[in-house]
């Protein structure tokens, strides 16, 4: 039904003009909403806000195993997952678009994996998806790589904390892209991260650390760019991808288990 999947992050609830809504049952649980499928670019596209349309899910409460094997479910191949990040480089301002190379995971006690009971073992020294990648800095007017770290929250970083990514080399904080990228790949599902940066975070500027105010803020006013940027991206996409992310699964070993009709049906 979709070939392609947009997680919105905080502050984007809702996407695409003639968007219906379609019920999917998962192995985990009801995804953060039901998605809803409509055309785009002469796509079909399936829209899920991970935080709930209400933002009722706070990141560590999001059902991330649940949205993407819905997704999936819908035929997608080809994830496209905003999300509002914090800088951790004066150059960093807020209102620009990175297109993380890298994640560091820093969250603890979230569900890690779609095969609980599976060997299934995925690559992710490359975490992203090259080809989505490369469509969004085709699309020019974004910073091309740089390495996220994702904290657990809800609260944000402590300035020690700040300093301490920002001393790593990281480029920007947030709390969203892990596991969400690993339960993608687990998935054999294109992921690509589109951050926004919405503030600096608490070790890069003397003020009194952001708030969830200032990144809505941020974030509301640059929601239309971001959908501009969106609607490029999927027109550009392959119908057909043909990247590594596909095949993370092939050379996995079944085992007669829950997991492994789980991978089965996903590997078809
Ligand atoms: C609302 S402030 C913190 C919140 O914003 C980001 O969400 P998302 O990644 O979905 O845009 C950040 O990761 C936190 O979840
Ligand atoms: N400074 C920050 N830290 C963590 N997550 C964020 N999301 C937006 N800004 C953030």
């Amino acid at each position: 039904m979709a070939d392609i999947g947009v997680l919105g992050g905080s502050g984007f609830y809702s996407f695409l003009a003639d968007a219906r809504p379609v019920e999917v049952e998962t192995p985990f649980g009801p995804p953060s909403e039901p998605p809803v499928v409509g055309s785009l670019g002469g796509r079909e596209v399936a829209f899920i806000p991970r935080h709930g349309a209400d933002h009722r899910f706070p990141p560590h409460r999001v059902n991330y195993r649940a949205n993407l094997w819905a997704l999936r479910a819908l035929g997608v191949r080809q994830v496209l997952a905003p999300c509002a990040v914090g800088s951790l480089r004066p150059e960093l301002v807020p209102g620009t678009f990175l297109v993380p190379d890298q994640y560091v995971d820093r969250t603890w006690g979230r569900p890690q994996t779609v095969y609980d009971d599976l060997a299934v073992h995925t690559t992710a020294a490359d975490p992203y998806c090259p080809t989505g990648r490369e469509a969004v800095i085709a699309t020019g007017n974004v910073v091309p790589t740089g390495t996220l770290v994702v904290i657990n929250g809800p609260r944000f970083s402590t300035r020690a904390e700040s300093q301490w990514h920002a001393a790593q080399g990281w480029s920007v904080v947030g709390m969203t892209g892990a596991p969400e990228a690993a339960l993608a790949r687990e998935l054999a599902l294109c992921y690509t991260s589109i951050a926004l940066v919405t503030d600096h975070d608490a070790g890069t500027t003397p003020g009194e650390g952001v708030t969830a105010d200032e990144v809505f803020k941020v974030f509301a006013h640059s929601l239309t760019r971001l959908q501009a940027l969106l609607t490029q991206v999927i027109t550009t996409l392959p119908t057909t991808p043909t990247c590594p992310c596909q095949h993370t699964l092939d050379n996995t070993p079944a085992a007669s288990s829950e997991s492994a009709r789980l991978l089965a049906e996903v590997a078809r």
